[in-house]
């Protein structure tokens, strides 16, 4: 059995990953790590798992912890890994880290757009970017596996075949996505509070989203040159999901002709057709995050716009798994040689 310890247990993605990782064959849990909840019984933060879980929640020693598992997921804010992890760390234990802080290359990047001194940027170059459809083969190797998150993950994978086959302008790219509040994590906050977004709507961080330089370093490497586009998030009143609408112009032809519905239903075949959870939907049928809610599926399609020259590309995935804990067993498995859907194959809710 794989050793596993969770810092950040307490937490929606952590909880997201208890829940997984109870019903997965090859792992068991030995530290429900907290920072609020320590000596407190796992099952009285998260009642759903009365009966199920009788641990108690630990401390965020990760050194301590990383001595006793195989894997750590650290489930944690932006900035805990990285003024935290060390070389002792990353030799006695795996580290999956579902915070941004090895996400993004360039310390500088990272710097400036999540405004956080980063304290351990020698591990940045080696971390792999755990976008498994991706990067499968680099995660294999991995110590340190940066997690993609929700907005990101379903951003990119639903562009990805496009950027990666010239078919779009990658420049042009207008992502326009809708995230439900579990995204926003559990700690309390007036802008996610019932009243504030029960029957309403509203556009936040705009043209200044963390997410927007992820977004653009990953399509970047797809498209072989540094691009920018456009990210717009918005939460909705639903507990978890995320839906991305991406607009982009296609790129003509020779022929000056624009590339055929065919011929862009034949990039995604290309890049998915083998992949277990990310399904190209059939022609005409839109997305909806109620059809892949508790489940590590992306769903994906996209219209052509001929009036207009352009492309909409539409992914739907559900935030707390694909977008979080679930892509992160699925990277555990990878890093331990597991088949990579094992403790994955949930199948969606609904209603
Ligand atoms: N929610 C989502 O949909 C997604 C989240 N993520 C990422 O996962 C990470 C966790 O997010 P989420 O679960 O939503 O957040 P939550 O606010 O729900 O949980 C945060 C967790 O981190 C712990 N924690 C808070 N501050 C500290 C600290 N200073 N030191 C150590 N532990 C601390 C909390 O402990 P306690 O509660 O005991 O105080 C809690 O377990 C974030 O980096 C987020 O960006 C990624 C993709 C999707
Ligand atoms: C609704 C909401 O607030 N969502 C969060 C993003 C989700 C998340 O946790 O960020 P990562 O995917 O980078 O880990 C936000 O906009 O900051």
């Amino acid at each position: 059995m794989i050793k596993a310890g969770i810092i950040g247990a307490t937490g929606y993605a952590g909880a997201e990953l208890v829940r997984i990782l109870m019903g997965h064959p090859s792992v068991e849990i030995k530290w429900y790590g907290s920072r609020s909840y320590i000596d407190k019984k796992y099952a009285d933060v998260y009642r759903n798992m009365f009966e199920i879980v009788e641990d108690t929640c630990l401390d965020d020693n990760i050194e301590e912890l990383a001595k006793q598992v195989d894997v750590i997921f650290t489930a944690t804010p932006q900035g805990f890994l990285g003024s935290v992890l060390n070389e002792k760390i990353l030799s006695e234990t795996k580290v999956i880290d579902l915070s941004a802080d090895y996400r993004i290359k360039d310390v500088a990047t990272y710097e400036k757009w999540y405004k956080i001194e980063h304290k351990s940027p020698q591990f940045i170059e080696e971390a792999v970017y755990g976008l498994c459809e991706i990067n499968r083969e680099k995660v294999k190797n991995a110590r340190l596996v940066a997690n993609p998150g929700c907005y990101t993950t379903c951003s990119i994978l639903t562009a990805y075949p496009l950027v990666k086959e010239g078919l779009i302008d990658a420049n042009t790219l207008i992502v326009d996505a809708k995230s439900g509040t579990s995204g926003a994590g559990r700690g309390a906050k007036v802008n996610n509070l019932f009243c504030e977004v029960n029957e309403n709507m509203k556009a936040y961080g705009v043209a200044t989203h963390r997410h927007t330089p992820e977004i653009e370093e990953q399509l970047g490497y797809a498209a072989g040159k540094e691009i920018t586009i456009s990210f717009t998030p918005h939460l909705v009143p639903m507990n978890r999901g995320i839906l991305a609408t991406e607009y982009a112009s296609l790129v003509k032809k020779a022929d000056g002709s624009y590339p055929t519905k065919e011929e862009i239903r034949a990039a995604y075949e290309k890049y998915y057709k083998n992949e277990k959870f990310v399904r190209v939907l059939e022609d005409g049928v839109c997305p909806e995050t109620k059809w892949v809610e508790g489940s590590n599926y992306v769903d994906v399609n996209f219209v052509v716009d001929e009036r207009t020259g352009r492309v909409i590309m539409m992914g739907a995935l559900d935030n707390l798994v694909k977008g979080a804990a679930g892509q992160a067993v699925q990277n555990m498995n990878l890093l331990f040689g597991l088949k990579e859907s094992e403790g994955l194959e949930l199948v969606p809710m609904f209603p």
